[in-house]
């Protein structure tokens, strides 16, 4: 996937984003042996990334490798700026579980380590906010890239056929929508011989700040390249300005992400769930 921004501020070469685990199969019997220290300057993934980013003068959202520091492994994304440094490094926060009797069971945190931090990077394509795959569910990550003034958020991705179909595109425009920003994914494309259990949903895509599709892939194999004008966030901000209508004496977006209270009411069965109007979250503080 490839994107080239427009508007606000000198055009710039364009950024490429890659798949969310691109170096080695997407399973995770085989990932620890794909494992790269990136920190300790010893990611041949990385170190590819780098040079073709500094030759083409261009950002890299570069996907996701598996990560391995400290005797752990972490799914992550590394921005590489057009100079071939390393900007920002995620790694992915919410590890996919699901188990579907008889479809489809997957267990991410057998394998991995999860993040510990939202990633936000200025780049020449525009302030970047990362979330990989799984990441792309929770609503409130995307929130508070918005709040940090995200143009865009780049997630690496590869949904699968059990979710994908009804959840990929839907999940895109939402969190577009949402925050009235762009979304750019990037999926491997599907092998149908592939022998993995594990059947790539594929589709990546780009989507403006109206949920409008700008570019799009099928399953298969493709190079999405598409066009992002950063005076679109704020035309569809003015024309729809949704953050001054928000309810904040019906709900605090005053987020509190800890306390006993919360915890305890957040993870009561549904039937328990009494006096959640009484909740008050507000934001972790992020340093
Ligand atoms: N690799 C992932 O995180 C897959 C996430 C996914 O498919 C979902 O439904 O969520």
């Amino acid at each position: 996937m490839t994107s080239r921004k427009v508007a606000g501020g000198a055009p710039s070469d364009g950024g490429v984003l890659f798949q969310e685990i691109w170096n080695c199969p997407y399973s995770m019997e085989t990932l620890p042996s794909h494992g790269e220290d990136i920190d300790g300057g010893a990611s041949p993934s990385v170190s590819m990334l780098s040079e073709v980013a500094a030759r083409r003068r261009i950002t890299i959202v570069g996907g996701s490798i598996p990560e391995r520091s400290s005797g752990r492994l972490f799914n992550t994304c590394c921005v590489i700026g057009p100079d071939g440094q390393i900007k920002a490094k995620h790694r992915k926060l919410h590890l996919f579980e699901i188990d579907i009797p008889g479809d489809i069971t997957f267990r991410e945190s057998d394998t991995f380590t999860a993040g510990q931090e939202p990633t936000i990077v200025d780049t020449d394509v525009g302030r970047i906010g990362i979330g990989i795959c799984h990441d792309i569910r929770f609503p409130e990550l995307a929130m508070l890239y918005r709040s940090r003034g995200a143009h865009l958020i780049c997630y690496p991705s590869a949904f699968n056929m059990s979710t994908g179909q009804l959840l990929w595109d839907l999940m895109q425009k939402s969190r577009a929508v949402d925050n009235q920003l762009f979304v750019v994914t990037c999926s491997p494309a599907r092998d149908p011989n592939a022998e993995s259990d594990y059947m790539i949903w594929g589709h990546s895509s780009l989507i403006g700040p109206f949920g409008e599709v700008i570019a799009t892939a099928g399953h298969e194999e493709a190079t999405v390249v598409g066009e992002i004008d950063h005076s679109m966030i704020q035309t569809i901000r003015d024309n729809l300005p949704l953050e001054m209508q928000r309810r904040e004496d019906l709900y605090s977006t005053h987020w509190l992400m800890s306390g006993e209270n919360l915890q305890a009411t957040r993870h009561a069965p549904l039937d328990q769930m009494h006096n959640c109007n009484e909740v008050k979250m507000a934001l972790q503080p992020w340093k």
